[in-house]
């Protein structure tokens, strides 16, 4: 071509072909794109042979049932319906496949774990509202991130610490009996929102044991940490699940969210209505970071990790300090900056699993008085001797180690995780192309009548005493996961529960607020009470015999 004319095409032609071509030919590729994906499912999609529900709505899929049904309530159904392999298809016409044998499971999560990674939208939720660390990172980053973690969480360190429990619980007991007492008829109790004030407690204590920070925020709603978390934690609902999702799943959204172009201008996207929760979630982690930032400052610049102060020296920030420093020379060390986000991850992991967990055991036992006697004389005269018992003793409260694990199994605060496939493969012989998104069971695994028998659904702590014959230590109770991507907080998590637990039983009674209350869990990441779990508390000693 002669170089005029290319001139010609380059400075005249092309920015008229540009502008039209831009329009027709990517409207034309959205809808073809568009169609694709909607009529995939029907027609196209590999998977299409999987058994499982009929597709409900040609553009949502079974997105609507599942915003309206209670979680995992659904898929259960489908599982018991159409067997251990499930298809479903959500918005979009993504699909999701549901495996819940043990041997499809343990591929997943345990030897091929490296090949089914969370997918790139869930990590991204997660490190935006909850750092960028273990729970985030995959592959051989994550195993060498949590060899250098594992040490903090060891039975001895968290033993260590249980005392650190304590304080936010008789603080919480405090609040209680003095709302009680301040009631015209005390002995009737009163009627508590207790999954507000469970978050509170719960988020004082991971504080204390995270960073042997005191965050109080059962007195001080203020507090920089605890307001940021109240935010974080109140846009935690399946909508803005869903918006995340969208906004997450779109190539760069989340470099350009985390720039700090945009951290300066969160105010003005609080202001669209689509972006607000993320702007909030991103604000709040924003604070959360700087709060955090001072107080890892501070440990770095204590040359002997904190030993002024008994709580901090305890701490999980300071263990890993003290790591550190002992192994300076060695290898899987950590950066300042992955240790920040790692103890990030550990506030944003701990606190609200654990106030979820709390409230929905303490539902259970409210809505079954008979084994809320039977834990009170159990825990009552050991709490009575010892008000703050230690590691050993929680460890040998049988009763109260079938209870916490009974509530569990049936309300398990992270109801379900997604896994993405990496690689063409087989699953229980069934053929799963690259990029198919695997729904972890948690709920139906914990809650599957083959293992659990036909009283599965049922709230009968007696099972962990004698449990059913077909049961499997790692894949017949998922609460906690299981692989390498397990629960890294697992043993702390369970003993914090039965700490606050056996205080709140020994002094209260808890009952239904009213008669013919229906729960109404509601699950983004965690699954959590909608209406904050109203409970009437009544003082022990008070109550009609
Ligand atoms: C009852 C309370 C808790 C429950 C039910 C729970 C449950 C879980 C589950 C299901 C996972 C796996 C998530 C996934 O991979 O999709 C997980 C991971 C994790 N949890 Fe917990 N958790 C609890 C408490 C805690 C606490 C107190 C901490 C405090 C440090 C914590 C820290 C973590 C971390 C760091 C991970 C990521 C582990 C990894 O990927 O290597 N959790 N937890």
């Amino acid at each position: 071509m002669d170089s005029n004319l290319s001139e010609y095409l380059f400075y005249f032609s092309l920015p008229v072909l540009t502008i039209w071509h831009l329009i027709v030919f990517g409207s034309i590729f959205i809808l073809y794109r568009l169609a694709l994906q909607l009529l995939w499912p029907y027609f196209l999609s590999p998977l299409r042979g999987i058994p499982g529900p009929p597709i409900l709505h040609p553009i949502l899929g079974q997105f609507p049932t599942l915003l309206h049904g209670v979680c995992g309530f659904l898929q259960r159904s489908w599982a018991n319906r159409y067997g251990s392999v499930v298809r479903f298809v959500g918005p979009f016409g993504v699909e999701r496949v549901v495996f819940l044998s043990p041997q499809a499971l343990h591929k997943i999560l345990v030897s091929d774990w490296q090949e089914y990674p969370k997918p790139n939208f869930v990590r991204n939720i997660l490190g935006v509202s909850a750092g960028w660390g273990l729970l985030t990172e995959t592959g051989d980053v994550h195993r060498q991130m949590r060899r250098a973690l594992n040490p903090a969480f060891s039975i001895t360190s968290l033993a260590e610490q249980t005392d650190m429990y304590y304080e936010p619980t008789y603080g919480l007991v405090e609040l209680f009996k003095a709302g009680i007492e301040a009631e015209s008829i005390p002995s009737q109790g009163k009627v508590f929102h207790t999954y507000t004030w469970l978050s509170k407690a719960t988020l004082d204590i991971i504080c204390l044991a995270a960073f042997g920070y005191r965050t109080d925020s059962l007195h001080n709603p203020d507090n920089e940490l605890a307001d940021a978390y109240h935010n974080l934690v109140n846009i935690q609902s399946l909508p803005n699940l869903a918006i995340f999702s969208v906004f997450m799943s779109i190539p760069g959204f989340v470099p350009l969210m985390r720039s700090k172009w945009t951290t300066a201008r969160l105010y003005l996207l609080k202001n669209v209505k689509l972006l607000a929760p993320i702007a909030i979630a991103l604000e709040s982690v924003d604070r959360i970071k700087r709060v955090s930032a001072q107080m890892f400052r501070e440990k770095m610049a204590d040359t002997e990790a904190a030993a002024s102060d008994a709580d901090s020296k305890r701490d999980i920030l300071s263990r890993l300090v003290r790591m550190r420093m002992s192994n300076a020379s060695k290898g899987d060390q950590l950066s300042d900056e992955a240790m920040m986000e790692q103890v990030i991850t550990f506030l944003g992991a701990g606190h609200e699993t654990t106030a979820t967990g709390l409230a929905w055991n303490l539902w259970l036992l409210a809505s079954h008085p008979e084994i809320q006697a039977k834990l009170r004389a159990e825990v009552g005269p050991i709490v009575e001797q010892n008000p703050c018992p230690d590691f050993r003793t929680l460890r040998q409260m049988e009763y109260l180690d079938s209870v916490v694990m009974e509530s569990l199994r049936i309300m398990p605060p992270v109801p379900m995780t997604l896994r993405r496939c990496v690689k063409d493969d087989y699953i229980d012989n069934v053929w799963i192309p690259k990029g198919t998104m695997l729904y972890i069971p948690i709920r139906i695994v914990n809650t599957f009548k083959e293992v659990w028998g036909d009283d599965a659904e049922q709230f009968r702590p007696e099972r962990w005493a004698e449990l059913p014959k077909n049961y499997n230590p790692t894949f017949s109770f998922l609460s906690f996961l299981a692989g390498p991507h397990s629960c890294i907080d697992r043993t702390m998590a369970v003993a914090e529960m039965k700490a606050v637990l056996s205080v709140l039983i020994s002094n209260f009674e808890f009952e239904p607020a009213y008669a013919g209350q229906v729960i109404r869990p509601t699950a983004a990441i965690t699954m959590k009470p909608a209406d904050n779990l109203p409970l009437r508390i009544r003082l022990v000693r008070q109550s009609p015999s």
